[in-house]
């Protein structure tokens, strides 16, 4: 069964039929049986998967995360953020070499790409670190190399680098990442502006996410977290805003009106009781919406199967209406929007159609909890788990196969990751 989703317009229909991939490329997607046996043809050597009581349908895109957050995963829970950021995080974060991101960065991605996410927006330290990471690992990336005004002269020579080692891989961008507009100067928000604008990169910033950020920035700048950046020409198509939750009625529009994309994280801003972002108020208005897991500390996995079913239950606990975030615009936040999100163009990505990039995923639907198949799309939000992914296909590649991701020994990584955390927190 192949679900092709689309770009925009009404819930999307499955038909059965074939998925035929040349290179990177989607080249086929019909219910013609004579067209599969034409493509098999032109194609020898062709490897055929046998997809029956499967579902073909395009991979998901986590829009925001902190990948090597993996290596802090369950360190501190059910704690107020600033003493969970300054009593363990941080001081964490201090002792991480960049070889500890780069593992972290390697036990994040095999999650999400066992989970079914072929592309991911990430904002961490050490980036241009975990270039050659994602290139290895095979998965579609955004990389925003993460600063504060406290290390914003070590980062931009990063950013650089990052550039240059990511020049030869389409897969991966680098983008700019300040933390946010209460943790960075109007001038170092300008500066990370300045480089993304000299090699046309993208730019994430967290936005709006406690009502403590909305009150410093209000008595910093007298204006929102929103208004204060759009006041520094920072918001464009080419900005990812994590969070966006304590916004007004204009801010919604400003975020519409400029293209801003909108990183909606449901069980991060559950978690550490943030607030409930108006998703529903910014899709009527526009905007363009998209779904993140942020990091493993605030959430604590990157399952965005968990993600789409939280992010349509919230909409419907806090708004009242049943009928709130549907379940197939759920799945188009995940899928076809995340791919707006990272810059492709409608229809190039986060599709299953003919010209597309190849990101699939197979899903088993030969599950108790996804039988039967009244409605497949309703099943994949409200019951789908990351477990049921069993094949992954990133550029036309095969990078996860029976559930295996290739190339990756996973008890040794298990086995890293646990040595690199006890040297850590040893203080070694
Ligand atoms: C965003 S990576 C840079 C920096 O931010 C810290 N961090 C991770 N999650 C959060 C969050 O939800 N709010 C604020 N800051 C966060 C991370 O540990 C890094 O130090
Ligand atoms: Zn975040």
């Amino acid at each position: 069964m192949v679900l092709p989703m689309t770009a925009a317009g009404n819930a999307p229909r499955t038909f059965a039929g074939w998925v035929g991939v040349d290179g990177n490329r989607i080249a086929l997607v019909t219910e013609s049986e004579t067209a599969a046996a034409g493509f098999r043809a032109a194609h020898p050597g062709l490897r055929e998967f046998d997809c029956r009581g499967k579902l073909v349908m395009p991979g998901l895109v986590n829009t925001h995360c902190h990948a090597a957050m993996t290596l802090q995963r369950s360190l501190a829970d059910d704690i107020a953020l600033m003493e969970w950021l300054h009593d363990y995080i941080w001081p964490f974060e201090a002792r991480q070499t960049a070889d500890d991101v780069a593992l972290g960065m390697t036990l994040g991605v095999v999650e999400m790409l066992l989970g079914g996410v072929t592309s991911f927006v990430d904002m961490y330290y050490f980036e241009n670190r975990c270039v050659e990471t994602v290139e290895r690992l095979g998965i579609r990336a955004m990389l925003g190399c993460n600063y504060f005004d406290s290390n914003v002269d070590e980062v931009m020579p990063q950013v650089e680098e990052a550039v240059r080692l990511a020049a030869g891989c389409d897969r991966v961008q680098i983008a700019l990442a300040p933390h946010s507009p209460y943790t960075v100067s109007p001038e170092n928000l300008l500066r990370g502006k300045r480089l993304a604008d000299k090699y046309g990169l993208h730019l994430m910033t967290h936005i709006s996410e406690t009502q403590d950020e909305v009150r410093i920035v209000r008595e910093k700048y007298g204006k929102t977290s929103v208004e204060h950046l759009d006041g520094l020409g920072l918001l464009g198509p080419k900005t990812i805003g994590a969070h966006c939750i304590h916004v007004t009625d204009s801010d919604i529009e400003t975020l519409a009106a400029r293209g801003v994309a909108v990183s909606h994280n449901p069980q991060s801003n559950m978690k550490i009781s943030s607030g409930v972002a108006p998703v529903e108020r910014m899709r009527a208005a526009g905007a363009l919406v998209t779904v993140g897991t942020d990091g493993t500390c605030s959430n604590n996995d990157l399952d965005m199967f968990e993600e789409l079913r939280t992010a349509a239950f919230l909409q419907k606990s806090a708004t009242g209406d049943p009928v709130a975030l549907p379940a197939w615009e759920a799945l188009r936040l995940a899928t076809a929007n995340g791919a707006r999100a990272m810059g492709y163009a409608d229809g190039e990505l986060g599709v299953v159609r003919e010209g597309a990039l190849a990101d699939l995923i197979v899903v088993d639907l030969q599950k108790p909890h996804l039988q039967p198949v009244n409605d497949v799309v309703s099943n994949l939000v409200y019951c789908g788990k990351a477990s049921d992914v069993d094949t992954v296909v990133v550029d036309g590649r095969i990078v996860v196969e029976n559930r295996c991701v290739a190339g990756v020994d996973l008890p040794a990584l298990y086995a890293g990751v646990a040595a690199a955390v006890a040297r850590i927190k040893a203080g070694r």
